[in-house]
């Protein structure tokens, strides 16, 4: 199926993995005009702060938050309370809290919105497992038995029930999830890596255009972007690859 060069292009979620405000401006500069997602992580939120945030969001970008909080219930509860307050698109925590906490974080999110009518509401989603983690560190280092995938589609179904609306997997378990919680669960894939590009820390990975066949929602690219001599370019020819 052919889809427009935008809505390719909407698809991508573009990792500003950075260590100050600076870097991660100038490369959202040169994909000025491209209107993929910006994602902001730990790295760059813990040195830039809520306001790197609120001004990408100013500025019309499409932010993905991605802190991946894991705490106890009342403190997620909070944590969600103020990212909701940011104004971000979506923001995410980490399924291993379980659902009282994913619950909470859904609380968090409904306080803020009903003291302020302007607000949107986020897409709150689950990180089930790293797409970092292979099969032996599942079972023999995190110490959860079975497959990957079976881990996986446990998590997305929890977070379904807590009433999230999407989850972080790698492509190679979307069908599983969709299967499982309905093609309008979303899926937010990392582990992306064009064809030839270094996996680095990466475990369970597909290409652009294969994860896009597996049905996944949006993939998340950070290095074979922001590492890229070219990061425009780089985009670019991504984004063609999905269309
Ligand atoms: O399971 C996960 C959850 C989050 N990530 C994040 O995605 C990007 C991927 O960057 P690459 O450079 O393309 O590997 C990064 O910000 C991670 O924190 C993930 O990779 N896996």
């Amino acid at each position: 199926m052919k889809r427009s060069w935008e809505e390719a292009a909407g698809r991508v979620m573009v990792a500003l993995d950075y260590p100050n405000a600076a870097a991660a401006e100038a490369l959202v500069r040169s994909l000025e005009g491209i209107p993929c997602f910006m994602k902001v992580g730990m790295q760059l939120f813990y040195a830039a702060g809520p306001g790197f945030v609120a001004d990408l969001k100013a500025r019309g970008y499409k932010v993905f938050l991605d802190l991946k909080m894991h705490d106890i219930p009342n403190t997620v509860k909070g944590g969600a309370n103020s990212i909701a307050k940011l104004g971000v698109d979506v923001f995410n925590v980490h399924a291993a809290g379980g659902s009282a906490m994913m619950r909470a974080a859904m609380e968090g999110v409904e306080q803020a919105l009903s003291g302020n009518a302007g607000l949107r509401r986020p897409l709150v989603i689950a990180v089930t497992q790293l797409t970092s983690t292979s099969q032996t560190v599942l079972n023999d280092e995190i110490g959860i038995g079975g497959s990957v995938a079976d881990a996986v589609v446990r998590y997305a179904k929890l977070a379904q029930e807590a009433g999230l609306g999407g989850v972080v997997a790698s492509p190679q378990e979307v069908q599983l999830i969709k299967s499982a919680c309905g093609a309008s669960f979303q899926t937010i894939t990392p582990g992306i890596r064009p064809a030839g590009a270094d996996i680095g820390d990466q475990s369970r990975i597909m290409t652009p255009r294969q994860a896009l066949e597996q049905g996944t929602d949006y993939m998340v690219i950070g290095r074979p972007i922001t590492g890229a001599p070219d990061p425009r370019q780089a985009l670019e020819s991504i984004i063609e690859e999905l269309v």
